[in-house]
């Protein structure tokens, strides 16, 4: 990474030389990778994770998983499953070995400020033969977790967090866990309910999770869970087919050992598809799937009514800016992961933006709408928060420093900005390691492979 003399820890972002026109692989998907993780260490039989991430929050569930005796092997990917290019990729070309094993305490889990390894994880714990501790960046004590934590207790399992409902904890494994009905409120975050369903098929009785409270956010991962769980064989019931609405079931059972090849990460493409909308240029991603669950497909939609085109061929996602940026009205409860990426390039719009139904961003990596109210406002912009989101009127915005709150999403947000805004320097840029450890150089290889003036909104 470049970095700025005068302070070590800023990244200048580079301007845009003009539109970019780019092809950009974008290594796997974190939500993809950290469940195939986790349901592979509970099959009964050893799978293959091919073009896994190997970002932070992957590489602690990975870690975790084998601290609890899980086998991970790093492999090369030969296998004729899959798509034979899986080698062509950057970061992608291994692919692990998942040897299930006795899940064993004691054991010491780090879970970093990953929202995946500090939900999805303790269940597993539950079922491991002895305490298995977790803690974590002092942000992951902040983060919600009191629904799983009371969810396992009801469900049988014994857990030490000083009544604190949040990290750090000791989880008493047993061996076993009974499951059964339990009632979740799990508004502040979806991962509640996809923690209990990945684990669910190992619990005695199973599971059925009802949720209780405020609209629950970020559907899409919850559908994720569910597909995930039956392509390895799990038997769940869900509010889509018919079933009580805000009700999962999940059936006891044996989980097959699978071949899975990962998506890209369509929410860390954001940055790349916003270079094309932001500089009126063109860039292609790669491998974009036809179907997913990913949050980071509905970026189609929202950037093409921001300004500019979509098309899905056989060498990708291509989207073209169309040179103008038009402001949006949009309720982001579903895809809440994209609001910092979306914010930049509201704030280069040439209309105002009001985002929505986003309010547990308070309690993400970061509290993201303060943080991208005060960043955005100190570059020059005019952002307002709102109970459950941001207005952002457009402004002419000016350099300084975009701090980042250790979120690798305002760090990419801040290098969108940056395209059209001279003397932006981010804060350490490489807190975007959390989910894309490459970002400072894929994000300079789009820029120098792509000549020509820019055409700027
Ligand atoms: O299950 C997942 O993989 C995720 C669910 C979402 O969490 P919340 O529902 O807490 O927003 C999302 O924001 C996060 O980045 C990943
Ligand atoms: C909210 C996010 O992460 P986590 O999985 O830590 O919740 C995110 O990646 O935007």
């Amino acid at each position: 990474m470049t970095e700025s003399p005068a302070h070590p820890a800023l990244w200048p972002a580079p301007v845009a030389p003009g539109a970019v026109d780019a092809t950009v692989t974008v290594p796997g998907s974190k939500s993809v990778t950290n469940r195939g993780l986790v349901l592979a260490a509970l099959s009964s039989e050893p799978g293959w994770l091919r073009r896994p991430l190997r970002s932070r929050d992957t590489l602690l569930m990975a870690e975790a998983l084998r601290t609890m005796g899980v086998g991970i092997e790093e492999t090369a990917s030969s296998s004729s499953a899959g798509s034979a290019d899986a080698g062509d990729r950057p970061g992608g070309g291994e692919a692990w070995r998942i040897i299930p094993a006795g899940l064993h305490g004691p054991a010491v889990v780090d879970v970093g400020n990953a929202g995946t390894v500090m939900r999805f994880l303790p269940p597993v714990a539950a079922l491991a033969d002895g305490p298995v501790r977790f803690d974590g960046d002092p942000r992951s004590y902040e983060r919600p977790l009191g629904g799983v934590i009371d969810a396992l207790r009801a469900l049988g399992a014994r857990i030490d967090d000083d009544n604190r409902g949040a990290l750090p904890m000791t989880v008493f494994g047993s061996g076993a866990l009974e499951g059964g009905a339990v009632e979740i409120d799990a508004s502040s975050s979806s991962q509640f309910v996809s923690a209990l369903l990945l684990s669910a098929p190992r619990f005695n009785q199973g599971v059925e999770v009802r949720h209780v409270g405020a609209a629950l956010p970020s559907m899409p991962h919850i559908r994720m869970t569910v597909d995930m769980l039956r392509s390895v064989g799990a038997q769940v019931d869900t509010p889509e087919a018919g079933g009580e609405p805000n009700v999962w079931r999940v059936t006891p059972g044996a989980l097959l050992g699978r071949d899975l090849v990962v998506e890209p990460d369509l929410s860390n493409a954001q940055p790349f598809l916003a270079a094309a909308l932001v500089t009126g240029g063109r860039v292609t991603i790669p491998d974009w799937p036809e179907h997913t669950t990913q949050p980071g497909d509905a970026l189609r939609e929202i950037f093409t009514t921001m300004g500019g085109f979509c098309e899905l061929t056989d060498q990708g996602l291509t989207f073209t800016g169309s040179g103008r940026i038009h402001g949006i009205d949009v309720d982001l409860s579903e895809v809440g992961e994209l609001t910092p990426g979306i914010a930049a390039v509201a704030a280069l719009a040439d209309s105002p933006s009001t985002l929505r139904g986003v309010a547990h961003l308070r309690l993400h990596e970061t509290d993201r709408l303060a943080a991208l109210t005060k960043e955005l406002n100190e570059l020059g912009g005019d952002v307002t928060e709102t109970a459950d989101g941001l207005h952002i009127r457009p402004r002419p915005l000016h350099g300084g420093i975009f701090h980042t709150y250790d979120d690798h999403r305002l760090a990419t947000a801040a290098a969108v900005i940056g395209l059209a805004v001279e003397g932006v320097e981010v804060e350490n840029v490489a807190t975007t390691a959390k989910t894309l450890p490459d970002f400072p150089a894929l994000w300079t290889d789009m820029l120098s492979a792509s000549p020509g003036p820019a055409r700027r909104a």
